[in-house]
């Protein structure tokens, strides 16, 4: 480790009491922060990273990437409300801490967050998202599920109007009816907000739970922006025809979705643009389409020939399009 970006790094953070088994490591020095003129200067090359605490074997541990210049000041604040409740981010629950703000900017960006937008945050931690889609002026409805996170996020903006943070776990919420009765309630105090959008720097473990919940509520949100496992991202973004990678789950992405790549760094944000229900493929049934159907070998042999694909054809081999010419051959619903 660099012993010097560590000093001034321990120069320029709040106290931080032994008791609390803090790690700082760091990977590239730190911007030098003056504090006699408050400049920052970056120390090392400029190259877009992430920068973020996470937890590591049950210790806090300060990711910082390539040289991206930290927002200090967010900085503080995410440290400063850690350790006001004495907490270790746990693995159990994915727990790291975005301290660069000008990611959680680029979220926000992506997902054009502006005034009077309804906004849903999932993971809030310690609100340093939640901070700049307030800024933003957007009402944010945050899930989350370590309840000492919750008391803490809602203690840092309890002066906030438009901010509210259930206790819950986003798996297992009824999020449908949460955002239908915040988005008829701001309708009657006059904005103007049909659609919500879904801002997130969730827990890795829950991405596919996350994925497959919210993709196919169009009718609810417009655009869901989240900061993915970069190979989540590409999993979900990038599989493409013919490869070994190409899954149902993608299927499911581009039916309710137009998927798209903001940004490429440690980890990805990723976009998905919600179709709505009347833009869906035109199938007779989600429910039929997303289910198992046991069919003989000669029904899908014929029906592939039907629709243009050689009979030996794999899964992986058809298209969107294919699947959904297939279902409506086969399955009267
Ligand atoms: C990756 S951290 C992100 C924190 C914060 N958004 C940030 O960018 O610094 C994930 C957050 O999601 C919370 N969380 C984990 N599992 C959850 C679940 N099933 N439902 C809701 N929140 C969950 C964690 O407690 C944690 O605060």
């Amino acid at each position: 480790m660099n012993s010097a970006p560590l000093l001034l790094l321990q120069q320029s953070l709040p106290p931080i009491s032994p008791t609390e088994n803090l790690i700082i490591k760091l990977k590239t020095p730190l911007p030098v922060h003056n504090s006699k003129t408050g400049a920052r200067t970056p120390t090392s090359s400029s190259s877009s990273s992430l920068c973020y605490i996470r937890a590591c074997a049950g210790k806090t541990t300060r990711r910082v990437g390539r040289g991206r210049r930290s927002n200090l000041d967010d900085y503080h604040a995410t440290l400063t409300a850690l350790n006001s409740k004495g907490r270790f981010p746990r693995k159990s629950l994915g727990q790291y801490y975005m301290l660069d703000s000008e990611i959680n900017e680029q979220l926000t960006a992506a997902a054009n967050v502006g005034e009077g937008d309804v906004v849903l945050e999932i993971g809030p931690g310690t609100g340093s998202l939640t901070n700049v889609l307030i800024s933003a002026g957007a009402f944010v409805l945050a899930i989350e599920k370590d309840p000492h996170m919750a008391t803490l996020v809602s203690e840092r903006f309890a002066e906030a109007e438009r901010f509210k943070v259930l206790k819950e776990d986003f798996v297992k919420c009824h999020i449908h009816s949460h955002i239908s009765s915040l988005l008829g309630s701001i309708k009657q105090s006059g904005a103007n907000s049909r659609y919500a959008k879904v801002v997130a720097n969730i827990p890795f473990n829950i991405s596919t739970d996350v994925v497959k919940q919210l993709l196919p509520m169009g009718d609810i949100f417009s655009d869901v922006v989240l900061l993915l496992q970069e190979e989540t991202a590409l999993r979900l973004v990038e599989s493409f025809l013919q490869t070994s990678e190409y899954r149902p789950i993608n299927i499911l992405v581009n039916f309710y979705s137009d998927p798209e790549f903001i940004i490429k760094v440690d980890a990805a944000v990723v976009k998905f643009k919600l179709k709505q229900p009347a833009h869906y493929p035109p199938v007779s049934s989600t429910k039929s389409f997303f289910s198992m159907h046991i069919c003989m070998p000669m029904e899908i042999e014929n029906a592939l020939g039907n629709v243009g694909r050689p009979s030996t054809s794999r899964p992986e081999e058809l298209s969107l399009d294919d699947f959904v010419k297939l279902h409506n051959l086969i399955v009267k619903v």
